[in-house]
């Protein structure tokens, strides 16, 4: 092991394994989770040293290899696709899979909106992967304004069958997972008309491409959207269809019935997959932003840059700025973390209670999940792009192991759902309960009984130590912007706009107000998920220190706001200031022991600048010597080398 790291290590102030079972829940689960990881990184084919040097289709032909052995390992193993071992084997897979949809969004579908009949009919067949589908409701024209989708399907009354058609080009399905080339099933979003009448979006199961020879189905025309950001494993597709007939019983029909049509008790119910993906992102949020925490944060315990003192070349995690850069990374990814476990236990909860019939829980968990979807992804993607900064030019080299990371995680501020369409989603959620704060739920209890605090109760830089008073700044400052947003749209209606007029033009007020609450609820939620933990005190005073940086941290990034709400004063955020830079230095000692309780096997972060070694200029050596460009010691383009160089003016 590199000497730097080591020393690190050596003076970490508590036990790295007992931080690894907390973040893992406890000393059992990680002990699966590493087993689960072993008998991926242990098969050959999940290997990727030349990942970078070959073609989109090669990379699309390994990840249906990868994808084959991932349903022999699951099959061997008694893997079912809904459980927490396939979660943690998807995770760990170490890129996207072209049928990632079939199991995270087709077959959740298929239970979610299925009839028993229906349950009893498809789920067998999509489990055992007899057939392969996809989650087809994007298209060409649409993907956000989910009523203007304009994919038909007709009822016929009498041979007792649906049509299905793209009746112009932007009705075309566009970006489904999985839908070009793999798939040869899909669930399609399409609007149902019967005996006349459009009823809206409905799902139905529609056969693509024959089970024999896997040729497209009459009627089907389809393929590969092309190269894209990443997800090249991926292949998005699109997907049109010219009268294609389908049983009437292949329409999803728990909640609503075709022919004589008898509607959902609630419309909003046929969006239930895509809500649960969006609870899935804010754990994964934090997963992305750990792994390029531990990334940053390794290489600059190695990185020797410049001088601080005459001859002493310090690693660059000595300098200030690089911890005011990299330690909120951790402290967001940490924060993120306990967000993720409470929007599961919230949509477990929500998904029982719609089991017993309640659909009412459906509204909370769509306002929560679509702001936390948005603020989660959006944050951690700007900061995956901090890491990958902090690492100066290597950052740039694909041996870092970021491009895999940003490029990916980039879509999660479009896919299932726009981030600005998402907060606004949650805000129409937020005003609603500002609104009738009797309705309020737990996560907006401050709604029900809004008090404007004049002054916030802070004198020294000991005072900021504090998390309620933490707490209390978050709330205020989003109770002003709410308070301030809604003043807003009331005048813009008093004076004669209609009520979607005055949302437009406060949209801009209306975002910051979402985010507010958002950061609050994370501050909030991190705060509390900590006290009731238990650790040991070594532990917990660097959690403590973690935690506190997020928050100060957070109130320095927003002064403008904080100060605007009149809460808080100048001299307030002064102490802030003073406090952030104390818990760098706190934090600093163990900087290297946080990022190694992230637990990221080497073969996760692929990344020559953060394997836990730390023996970064070797690998960046080893990885140079791989490019292909160096099989040869002379190019074969030489040639026009050669008679440009040879050539006279
Ligand atoms: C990275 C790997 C790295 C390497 C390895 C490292 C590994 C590390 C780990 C990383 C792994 C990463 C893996 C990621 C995989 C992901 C795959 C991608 C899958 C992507 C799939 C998709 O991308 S799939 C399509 C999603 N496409 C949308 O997402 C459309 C948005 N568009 C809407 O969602 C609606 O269109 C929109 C706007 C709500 C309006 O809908 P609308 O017009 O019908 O509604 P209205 O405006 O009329 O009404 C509004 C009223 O509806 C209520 N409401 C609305 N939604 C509701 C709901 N869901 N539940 C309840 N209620 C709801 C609302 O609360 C209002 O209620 P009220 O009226 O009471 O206020
Ligand atoms: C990698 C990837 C994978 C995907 N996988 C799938 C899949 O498997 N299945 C599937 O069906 N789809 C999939 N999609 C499609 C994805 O869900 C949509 O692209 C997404 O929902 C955004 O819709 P849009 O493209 O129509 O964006 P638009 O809505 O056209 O967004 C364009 C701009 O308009 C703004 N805007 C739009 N509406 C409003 C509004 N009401 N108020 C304010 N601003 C607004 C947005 O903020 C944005 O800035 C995928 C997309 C990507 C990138």
């Amino acid at each position: 092991m590199d000497a730097p790291l080591l020393k690190e290590r050596e003076r970490a102030t508590f036990n790295v394994t007992e931080l690894i079972h907390l973040l893992n829940g406890s000393e059992e689960e990680t002990k699966r989770r590493k087993e689960l990881e072993s008998w991926l990184y242990n098969n050959p084919v999940f290997r990727q040293d030349d990942r970078y040097q070959i073609s989109r289709e090669e990379v699309y032909e390994r990840g249906l290899q990868k994808t084959r052995e991932l349903v022999n390992l699951c099959r061997r193993k008694n893997i079912k696709f809904d459980s927490l071992d396939f979660a943690r084997l998807n995770i760990s897979t170490l890129e996207e899979l072209p049928f990632f949809l079939h199991v995270i969004m087709f077959i959740p579908t298929i239970r979610g909106q299925g009839t028993e009949e229906q349950k009893r009919k498809w789920l067998p067949l999509a489990e055992d992967l007899k057939i392969l589908g996809t989650y087809a409701q994007t298209e060409l024209g649409h993907g956000t304004f989910l009523r203007g989708l304009e994919t038909k399907a007709t009822y016929d009354v009498s041979s007792r069958e649906f049509i299905v058609n793209s009746p112009t080009i932007t009705s075309m399905k566009w970006w489904p997972g999985g839908l070009g080339k793999t798939c040869n099933y899909a669930v399609i979003a399409a609007q149902l008309y019967t005996k006349g009448k459009c009823y809206g979006i409905h799902m139905f199961i529609v056969q693509l491409r024959s089970l024999e020879d896997h040729k497209p189905l009459p009627g089907v025309t389809i393929g590969d959207i092309g190269n894209k950001y990443g997800f090249h494993t991926v292949d998005n597709g699109f997907l049109r269809l010219d009268n294609v007939r389908i049983p009437y019983e292949n329409m999803l029909m728990r909640y609503a019935k075709a022919c004589d049509y008898i509607p959902p008790v609630n419309p909003k119910i046929n969006y239930g997959t895509m809500t649960s993906i969006r609870v899935d992102l804010v754990k994964d949020a934090s997963v992305i932003l750990a792994a390029a925490s531990t990334i940053a944060i390794r290489y600059s315990a190695v990185r020797h840059q410049t001088e601080i003192r005459p001859g002493e070349e310090p690693p660059v995690l000595d300098y200030i700025t690089q911890q005011f850069k990299l330690f909120p990374q951790i402290a967001t990814a940490i924060a993120f973390h306990f967000a993720g476990d409470y929007m599961h236990r919230i949509y477990d909860k929500v998904q029982s209670e719609i089991f017993d019939g309640h659909l009412s829980a459906i509204t909370e968990l769509h306002g929560i999940s679509a702001g936390l979807k948005a603020f989660t992804t959006d944050t951690s993607i700007a900061g995956v792009e901090i890491c990958r900064r902090a690492c100066g030019g290597h950052g740039y080299s694909n041996a870092s192991g970021f491009q895999r990371f940003y490029e990916n995680w980039l879509g999660s501020a479009t896919y299932e759902g726009e981030n600005t369409v998402m907060y606004l989603q949650a805000a129409r959620y937020l005003f609603k309960c500002y609104d009738n704060p009797k309705e309020a739920p737990e996560t907006m209890s401050y709604l029900r009984y809004p008090q404007n605090k004049m002054e916030w109760n802070v004198k020294s830089a000991d005072d900021v130590s504090n998390y309620a008073t933490l707490i209390t700044a978050f709330e205020q400052r989003a109770l002003s912007k709410i308070s301030s947003t809604a003043k807003k749209l009331k005048n813009l209606t008093h004076y004669g706009m209609n009520r979607n007029d005055a949302w437009n033009a406060a949209s801009v007020d209306i975002l910051h107000s979402i985010k507010a609450h958002c950061h609050y609820f994370i501050v909030k939620n991190y705060m509390q998920s900590l006290n009731h933990l238990k650790m040991s005190s070594p532990l917990r005073q660097v959690m403590t220190a973690v935690a506190l940086l997020y928050a100060n941290y957070g109130i320095d990034e927003h002064a403008g706001d904080f100060l605007e709400s009149g809460f808080m004063n100048g001299k307030q955020i002064n102490l802030v200031r003073a406090k952030i830079l104390q818990l760098l230095k706190e934090i600093r000692v163990n900087a290297v022991a946080i990022v190694d309780s992230f637990d990221f096997d080497d073969r996760f972060l692929r990344s020559a600048l953060g394997a836990y070694d730390g023996n970064v200029y070797n690998r960046l050596f080893k990885w140079a010597k791989l490019s292909p460009l160096n099989k040869t010691e002379v190019h074969s383009s030489y040639k026009y080398l050669r008679r440009i160089l040879q050539s006279k003016l």
